[in-house]
């Protein structure tokens, strides 16, 4: 019986190997190791997930790389790790470049800034059967089966049809595209305009100032999607305000988060210095999810205090806003602001 290869024991991960069992399919899950994997099987998912027991028996949690025979019986396989772990855990898993492969990791590749879809072509992958799924879909509500809504682009529609068949069920519902470059720019791009939102949110400048950020961000990432051969549609979808609005929004987003964070005048943790010993691999990155929980008030900390002689530093309030909306220069010409 063919089955779904989910790679990444993370909260999304875990979520779509949840769905796609719950929609009649059998799962391997694979983790990074033979540790992961007990600490899966034994939580029955992810802690972190805060939602218990949600892998049933036909979700198969398997170190990496996959056996030949669980290769052989593949229908297809969503990465779900984040970007700076997607060409590694892709090779430490053993799977075939014959698998159709859906990319629901949200991101650019660090060092080639190329899109996931790219990287997978560059791995061998064939671009006809290899797409990307996306949309507003924070894995702590899809896993608890609340209502939600996604994307899946695959440039072959008899493909995405399948795909669109394999994720769906309950209040999940998902929808098939063929724009893969819009779908996967967007869940990208809108991750830069979430921690700004979350920087406005924290400095506490309200509703109006988030609605400009995401109405003026999603202008812009519409403009660099069709620069990049994406279709407009796209960006007034799920893939594009739905998930903005999503992450803008919503005090579950780690992009967010981050944005509220650096409002309140906190630094992200540093990488471990070089000289550190650490095994093979890429350098570990610091990310909004390995930042402390806010404080139940999101609000900026208190201004430090300062010596008296010293000029009062300008507060990040003062700065962003004055960034946001600068006027322009005395002698340069007057800009038009057109209506968006
Ligand atoms: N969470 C969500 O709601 C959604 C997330 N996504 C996307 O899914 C991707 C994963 O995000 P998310 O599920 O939130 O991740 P999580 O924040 O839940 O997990 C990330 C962490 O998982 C651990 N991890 C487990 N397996 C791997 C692996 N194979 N490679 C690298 N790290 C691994 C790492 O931590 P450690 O090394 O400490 O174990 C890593 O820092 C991202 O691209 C994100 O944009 C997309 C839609 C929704
Ligand atoms: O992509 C997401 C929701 O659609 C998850 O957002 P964060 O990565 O900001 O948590």
């Amino acid at each position: 019986m063919s089955a779904y290869a989910v790679l990444g024991a993370t909260s999304w991960g875990v979520t779509l190997a949840a769905l796609l069992e719950r929609a009649g399919s059998d799962v391997i899950l694979v983790v990074r190791s033979e540790l992961e994997a007990h600490a899966v099987r034994a939580a029955g998912g992810l802690e972190r997930l805060g939602a218990g027991r949600v892998l049933g028996p036909r979700v198969h949690v398997h170190p990496a790389p996959l056996t030949p025979g669980h290769a052989a019986s593949l229908a297809g396989a969503l990465v779900a790790v984040p970007s700076h772990a997607v060409r590694e855990s892709v090779l430490a898993s053993g799977l075939p470049a014959t698998v159709p492969v859906v990319s629901a990791t949200k991101g650019l590749d660090l060092e080639t800034s190329s899109r996931m879809t790219a990287l997978l072509a560059a791995l061998g992958f064939d671009p006809a059967r290899t797409g990307a799924l996306s949309g507003p879909n924070l894995a702590h509500e899809i896993i608890r089966g609340l209502p939600a809504a996604a994307v899946v682009a695959v440039p072959d529609p008899d493909l995405g049809l399948a795909w669109q068949h394999a994720l769906s069920h309950g209040a999940f519902r998902v929808y098939a595209s063929t724009d893969v470059v819009g779908v996967e720019l967007a869940g990208a791009l809108k991750n830069v305009i979430a921690i700004a939102a979350g920087a406005a949110w924290g400095l506490g400048f309200g509703a109006n100032a988030v609605a400009a950020i995401m109405t003026r961000g999603l202008a812009e990432m519409t403009r660099l999607g069709l620069a990049l051969g994406a279709e407009l549609a796209t960006f007034n979808g799920l893939a594009g305000v739905g998930d903005l609005a999503a992450t803008c929004f919503s005090p579950l987003s780690r992009n967010r988060r981050f944005g509220e964070l650096l409002a309140a005048g906190r630094s992200p943790p540093r990488p471990p210095p070089k000289s550190a010993k650490r095994s093979k691999g890429p350098a570990p990155r610091p990310s909004p999810s390995a930042w402390p929980p806010l404080p139940a008030s999101s609000s900026p900390s208190p201004p430090r205090s300062r010596p008296s002689s010293a000029a009062p530093a300008p507060s990040p309030r003062r700065c962003f806003a004055s960034s946001a909306v600068r006027s322009p220069a005395k002698n340069s010409p007057p800009v038009m602001l057109r209506s968006r």
